[in-house]
């Protein structure tokens, strides 16, 4: 969360950027497949997360945002399935714990050049072990989309917690919100009895649920929305994660109680130096969590910057469509639509920009050449675009040829 924006802050942030990122999602490309059709819902998406940072994914419905997430839990079920790309989890810890539990799994690539370690692996491998320390490893990473269901299970909570928007889904109604914090302290700390129960009144009186005490004997359906979330967050600290992936948990909450809740995420993220990936289609809301923003469009990345860059220097056009959608930008109506129509179902191989039906800066190459992620201008470091307008300081035939040639050295195919 974007809280402490003085100058030690960004100091320190930047010092985090040049350090090997805790998640690192590359090329990824989810595909649902149905009778009728081939839904590429997440087609070919590419971001870091480092340690301790909140990067935010903002897009209208139905961009791939939630399938993005799922995709890094490893909880993509039939009939959708992870066609390509790698998600590469990098927490020491975790990568320590499924080692010892994965051995067979488990590739010790030290000291071997790329090409001896593009040999050295196969498909079962998904525990790849960089340095040592004894017989300990102490670096490397987990490549989420080769793990295996008994994997994914160890990694999820303790390595990677997630909270969806409605927290009942998360809830079990016939269990008292304290017996389910109890499980996953069980589960994941080993505590059980008297520790078990103090330290889930702990926890709850941590997300700032008054009388705890009392509180941890009720069930899911005696909480109100706001301190339903608030025993999700709690459940989930529980695990004690590196990573918590957020799916608009608080698009169901009233203005107050989200304020309320994204002020306690940031608290804890500072307290436990969490790492967020926090997803919603509110762009104010991501101005007010964010450090380093992505923003999806039908199954693709199109602009990615630190939040600030965003905000004061949007480039796609579909990216300035949303900043005008926020409430209070416009004087005058209370939610604007600015950008005519819907997000296009991705269900066939980008050969044009999906956008442009929609772009009010469109021309004709638009619906001929398929946009890929450039540097917007040759100053920037930070600040990709998808779009055909960029770099902005060529000429447009020569922006029009640089994505023409890029995107024909790296097509693919959907095979069922
Ligand atoms: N189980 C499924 N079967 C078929 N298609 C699916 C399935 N789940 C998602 N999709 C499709 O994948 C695309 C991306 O969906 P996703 O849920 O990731 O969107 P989102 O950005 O999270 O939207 P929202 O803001 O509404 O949550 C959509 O076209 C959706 O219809
Ligand atoms: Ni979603």
């Amino acid at each position: 969360m974007s809280t402490d924006t003085d100058a030690t802050g960004d100091a320190l942030r930047f010092d985090r950027r040049d350090e090997e990122p805790i998640l690192s999602v590359d090329g990824l490309r989810t595909a649902f497949f149905t009778d009728k059709e081939t839904i590429r819902a997440v087609d070919g998406v590419s971001f870091d997360v480092h340690d301790g940072e909140t990067v935010g994914i903002v897009g209208e419905s139905g961009s791939g945002k939630s399938v993005t997430a799922r995709s890094i839990m490893g909880l993509t079920r039939s009939p959708g399935r992870v066609l390509d790309g790698s998600i590469r989890f990098r927490d020491p810890a975790t990568v320590a714990r499924l080692a010892n539990s994965f051995g067979g799994s488990t590739v010790d690539v030290s000291g071997l050049s790329d090409d001896e370690r593009a040999d050295a692996t196969d498909e079962n491998d998904f525990v790849f072990v960089e340095e040592w320390d004894g017989d300990e490893p102490a670096a490397g990473y987990v490549e989420v989309t080769r793990a295996s269901p008994a994997a994914l299970r160890k990694l999820r909570g303790k390595g990677i917690a997630m909270i969806f928007q409605d927290p009942l889904s998360s809830l079990n109604p016939v269990y008292t919100v304290g017996n389910q914090i109890k499980e996953a302290l069980r589960l994941h700390q080993g505590l059980r009895g008297q520790a078990a129960t103090e330290e889930a009144v702990n926890l709850l009186e941590a997300v700032s649920i008054p009388d705890a005490k009392r509180r941890i004997g009720e069930y899911p359906h005696q909480f109100s929305g706001g301190m339903r979330q608030r025993a999700v967050i709690a459940m989930a600290l529980a695990c004690e994660p590196e990573l918590l992936i957020c799916d608009e948990p608080t698009t169901a909450l009233d203005v107050t109680i989200q304020a309320q809740i994204l002020e306690l995420l940031a608290d804890i993220q500072e307290e436990r130096g969490l790492s967020i990936v926090f997803i919603t289609h509110d762009m104010g809301v991501m101005a007010e969590v964010a450090d380093r923003l992505n923003v999806m469009y039908a199954g693709e990345v199109v602009e990615t910057a630190p939040v600030g860059e965003v905000f004061a220097n949007p480039k796609h056009p579909y990216t300035e469509g949303l900043l005008e959608s926020i409430p209070g930008r416009n004087v005058g109506e209370e939610r604007l639509r600015t950008i005519e129509g819907d997000v296009p179902t991705p269900n066939e191989p980008p050969t044009y920009c999906r956008f442009a039906p929609r772009c009010p800066e469109a021309f004709a190459e638009c619906d001929a050449v398929h946009p890929v992620s450039v540097s917007v201008n040759d100053a920037a470091t930070d600040h990709t675009a998808a779009c055909l307008l960029y770099p902005e300081d060529v000429s447009r035939e020569e922006a029009v040829e640089t994505h023409r040639d890029r995107g024909e050295a790296s097509e693919v195919t959907v095979d069922e």
